[in-house]
Order: C-alpha cells, then structure tokens, then sequence
C-alpha cells in the first residue's frame, strides 16, 4: 500500500493524518530530508507559510522538497501548503519568504483577508465528483486563506468561487515596486492541478467529506500506472479496489 508522507512541520498535520486513517490509508509524519525517499506521495498541510518555511529552512528541507516535487512523485498542498509550492506569492512577508514552487501559478497569501474573514462555503467541484463520486459541490473551509489569482497553461482548475463582498481590497505590487494592480476580477481560484500537483486554498481534511484525499490518492495510483506500464509491466498488482468508491458523504465536521 501507498505511503502517504505528511509534512509534519506545524499546522495542520494531524487532521491530514486522521482523514487519511478514516479512509483506511497509512500516513506518515515527515519532519526531516531523508523521510522523504521512504514515502509515496506528500501532503504539505495549511498552517502558517511563514513560520513553515522558517522550520523547513532550520531543517534543511527545502533541497529534498524540491527534489521530491520535481521527481514526479505526487504533492498536494493545501492552504499554507498551496503557498510553499506556488512558484510565485504575493502579499508576503516583507523580506519575502522561501518557497519550494513546481506549481506554475501567483498566489495571494493572505487574498481573503485576515483570521476575521475565514468562512465556509460550498464550492462547486464536478471534476472531482466525477472522479470520486458524491456530488457536484464540496464544503470549502477557508482560514485566512490564500487564492491563486494567475494560472500557467498547464494547470487545470479544479474549483473558484466568487470573491466575497466583504473581503478587504487587496493591491497586488509586482514586487519591485513599479506596478501595482488591484485585483478586479469577481471569482478567483481555489483549487488547481497540475500534473504530480494538487493544490487547494481550503481545508478538505477539516471536514469528513474524503473525496479530496481520495483524489489525491488517485494521483498516485496513476502515477504508479503510469510508471509500471514504462516497464510494460501489469498494473493489476496496485491496489486500485482498496477505497470504496461512490459511499454516501457524511455531513462536515464543521458546518
Ligand atoms: N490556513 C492557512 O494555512 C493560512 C495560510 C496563511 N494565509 C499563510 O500565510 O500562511
């Protein structure tokens, strides 16, 4: 079976690992470089960015980070996660602040607002309904969230939603302090995949619905597909039956 790693850091590891117990899947806690060559796949969690990156730095993870996205082997950020694997945040930290990147994209790090303005809403996912079943909207919790605001060709979206009216404006500088610009559209993204990279502004494993876990845990499975079919080997050996597809969804956690 997989190995799932969880980036064990600060912030919400721990509620990764227990949605990944409930569907029946081994996690493990990853806080040091070499965990990272005995795991399948890594979730790098919300929390805070800032002080993430300042742990990841102290522990020297960075380099094998970056290594372990750049390999192919899939990554799914989410919230302060989706901000370590931007190649490009603004709203940051004066001094800036380290970053893994992979993901062809501009994220806000703070798009909706402080502490005060987190909320939940219900997003609209087809893509992931029909993939994992369940229907066509997902509970979306966002804490101090972030939001991607630009998208590269290769990234799929996976989920928007409408920018909330009552969201403090937000000026985007181009970092040298040129040109800024305020962000005038009425949705933004956030939810995108891009190729082995998975990433959301939400929190998925703060509700009971399993579905984003699932559908990372597809992305390996693929991954694996793709990688036994190289060797023209059969993939009936992955455990592709091991997670009951289509179960009803249970209420959030948090509603
Ligand atoms: N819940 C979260 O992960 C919030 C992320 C936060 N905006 C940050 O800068 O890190």
């Amino acid at each position: 079976m997989a190995v799932v790693g969880v980036l064990a850091l600060q912030g919400s590891y721990n509620e990764h690992m227990a949605a990944l117990r409930r569907i029946g899947v081994r996690g493990v806690e990853v806080r040091k470089p070499e965990q990272l060559l005995g795991v399948d796949s890594l979730i790098i969690p919300g929390g805070e960015s800032t002080t993430m990156a300042k742990l990841a730095n102290y522990h020297n993870m960075f380099p094998a980070l970056r290594e372990f996205v750049g390999g192919g082997k899939p990554v799914w950020g989410t919230c302060a996660g989706l901000i370590f694997l931007a190649n490009k945040a603004v709203g940051i930290k004066t001094g800036g602040q380290e970053l893994v990147g992979g993901l062809d994209c501009t994220v806000h790090r703070n798009f909706f607002g402080s502490q005060l303005q987190s909320f939940e809403t219900e997003l609209s996912v087809p893509k992931l309904a029909e993939k994992e079943g369940g229907n066509d909207t997902c509970r979306g919790v966002f804490i101090r969230a972030p939001a991607i605001l630009e998208v590269g060709s290769d990234v799929e979206v996976l989920a928007d939603c409408p920018v909330p009216a009552n969201r403090p404006s937000i000026t985007i500088s181009s970092g040298d302090g040129a040109e800024e610009e305020v962000y005038s559209k009425d949705r933004v993204i956030v939810a995108v995949r891009q190729g082995n990279i998975l990433a959301t502004a939400f929190h998925p494993e703060l509700t009971s619905d399993s579905r984003w876990h699932r559908y990372f845990l597809d992305m390996d499975k693929e991954s694996h597909a793709k990688a036994f079919s190289a060797l023209s080997l059969s993939s009936s050996s992955i455990e592709a039956e091991d997670l009951p597809k289509n179960k009803p969804l249970d209420l959030p956690i948090f509603e």
